[in-house]
């Protein structure tokens, strides 16, 4: 399997504090589907801050998309980032664009013509459930809506890479299942995905790989129940 992504010995502290990460050593391959879980404060959203290049590691290395990050230059970074559907713990939309235009934007972005975008976007507001919503500005949208707007949005373009932080959080079981069902079709497109959620119930009913984020490292616990 190709791998999309590499950790070696990867730490990382946030100034002079502790090390919150450490000794990673993992690679996600292509079309590989993980759950991270981990204790409030483990370090998930400063991993998945590392995976979409918002941060740098204080030590180790790590290659995504065939490249080491570090060497990366910051002209490049937006191309990179575009192969990266991100859903965000506070969701990110911009206020001032419709829902419709807010899960457009990717598409816009890569040039993606007129009566395409309206029939993808439309199709894909109604599958999760915003069918009535798709013209409301998003601080009108309950959090569960807003959720499924920002979720919309990171997989409209069939990123090679989804990373979803907490992306259940707002939402009942049954849109839960919905989405998690969303995330395993863009899977079976090839989309590498990684979810970290708190959601335990939701993990052991789609048996993917489980790591657990614990002492700043991971733990590969599928098979541990
Ligand atoms: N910008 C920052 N500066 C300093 N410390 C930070 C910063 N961001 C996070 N931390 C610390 O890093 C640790 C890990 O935080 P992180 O947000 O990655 O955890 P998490 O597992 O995503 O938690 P949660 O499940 O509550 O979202 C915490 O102790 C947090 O206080």
């Amino acid at each position: 399997m190709t791998e999309v992504v590499s950790f070696r010995n990867v730490g990382v502290r946030y100034e002079s504090g502790p090390e919150i990460l450490r000794d990673l050593n993992f690679s996600l391959g292509r079309g590989s589907f993980h759950f991270l879980t981990g204790a409030s404060g483990a370090g998930k959203s400063t991993l998945m801050r590392l995976l979409y290049l918002a941060l740098r590691q204080t030590r180790g290395e790590i290659n995504i998309f065939g490249r080491d990050n570090i060497r990366i230059p910051r002209e490049e970074l937006p191309a990179i980032r575009r192969k990266i559907g991100v859903v965000f713990q506070d969701f990110r939309l911009i206020n001032h664009l419709t829902t419709f235009e807010n899960v457009a934007l990717p598409l816009r972005v890569a040039g993606v013509e007129d009566l395409q975008i309206r029939k993808n976007v439309t199709e894909l507001l109604e599958w999760v459930g915003l069918g009535d919503h798709i013209n409301a500005q998003p601080s009108r949208l309950s959090g569960g809506q807003q959720q499924r707007v920002a979720i919309a949005r990171a997989v409209i373009g069939r990123p090679a890479l989804l990373l979803a932080d907490e992306p259940t959080g707002n939402v009942d079981d049954r849109i839960a299942m919905r989405l998690l069902y969303l995330f395993e079709e863009l899977n079976k497109l090839g989309t590498t995905v990684l979810i970290a959620t708190h959601n335990r119930q939701l993990v052991r009913r789609f048996g993917h790989t489980q790591w657990l984020l614990e002492g700043g490292t991971l733990h590969d616990v599928t098979h541990s129940g």
